[in-house]
């Protein structure tokens, strides 16, 4: 049925790119439409589905973007920081829905998106996770409720192939945390410890980043006072829970006039 939202899938061979083919091909909401990787990639001019191992499913994995996401409502987009640019211009042009779940964005990497947001809408967030998206929400009440006499400290762990720390989730809660305390997250995070590093400052927020084996993802935000602590924890055990975020984002974002938006928006929770 062509009413159904047409999504491209970017990174399509990564962990979450065959998650979400899997999951797409199978949503009566919407249609996979086209399926991207890098250059020179071994599943380039295969069929998706076959590539998976799978029956065929009718899209070809292909290596020009562009050409994928000119007939697509929806790009979704789980890369790298160099890609995601280049995806969010691309996805621009086409007026498709750019949902970016890449982490590891830098100044730079956020200005293109933000620039690219002007034509389209872009829903971008560091985990699209319903529980994390909760987290995040319940990490800014409880700061702002609990104050800087509670040193707060973001622990995350991920599995060997992580490039990027802290993770983007890391980074949302200590947002939230910031904001519940009035602050910018820049001005006072400690983002690692070594060596002789002093006590620690107050209201300060710490990360630390565990990797490992294949751990999906854990975040625990701790909040310790004197003689108590409250920890706040996500586990994730499936891919599945960010990807079905990501399939909803891209849903939600078809009658959104352009602009950045937040899984917090999609779900309702701001
Ligand atoms: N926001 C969220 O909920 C989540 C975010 N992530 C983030 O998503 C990103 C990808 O994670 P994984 O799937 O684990 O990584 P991965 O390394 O398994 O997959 C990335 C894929 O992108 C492809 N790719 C890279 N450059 C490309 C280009 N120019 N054109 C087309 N394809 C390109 C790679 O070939 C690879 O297949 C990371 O930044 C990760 O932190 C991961 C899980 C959840
Ligand atoms: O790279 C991952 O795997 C994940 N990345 C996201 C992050 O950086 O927080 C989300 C999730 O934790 C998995």
């Amino acid at each position: 049925m062509q009413d159904r939202p047409g999504l491209v899938v970017t990174g399509v061979s990564g962990r979450m790119g065959r998650v979400l083919a899997g999951l797409i091909a199978a949503d009566p909401g919407a249609r996979l439409v086209g399926a991207v990787e890098r250059a020179g990639h071994p599943w380039v001019g295969l069929d998706l589905g076959e590539a998976m191992g799978g029956a065929a499913l009718g899209v070809v994995v292909t290596d020009d973007p562009l050409e994928a996401f000119a007939t697509a409502q929806g790009v979704i987009d789980f890369t790298s920081p160099d890609a995601t640019v280049e995806f969010a211009g691309l996805a621009a042009q086409a007026r498709a829905v750019h949902v970016i779940g890449t982490t590891g964005l830098e100044a730079g990497h956020l200005a293109r998106i933000a620039a690219a947001a002007r034509h389209a809408p872009i829903v971008r967030a560091g985990n699209m996770s319903l529980g994390v998206n909760l987290l995040v929400a319940l990490t800014r009440k409880v700061a702002e409720a609990l104050g800087e006499d509670w040193d707060v400290e973001i622990v995350e762990a991920h599995h060997r192939m992580k490039v990027d720390a802290p993770s983007g989730t890391a980074l949302m809660l200590g947002e939230a945390a910031a904001e519940g305390r009035g602050v910018a997250l820049d001005a006072v995070a400690d983002r690692g410890r070594d060596g002789i590093t002093g006590a620690r400052g107050a209201g300060r927020i710490g990360f630390a980043s565990v990797r490992g084996g294949d751990i999906v993802g854990e975040h625990d935000v701790i909040f310790a006072g004197e003689g108590e602590r409250v920890v706040l924890r996500h586990v994730a055990t499936d891919r599945a829970i960010f990807a079905r975020g990501a399939i909803r984002a891209a849903l939600w974002g078809q009658d959104k006039v352009p602009g950045e938006y937040t899984m917090l928006d999609v779900l309702g929770l701001v």
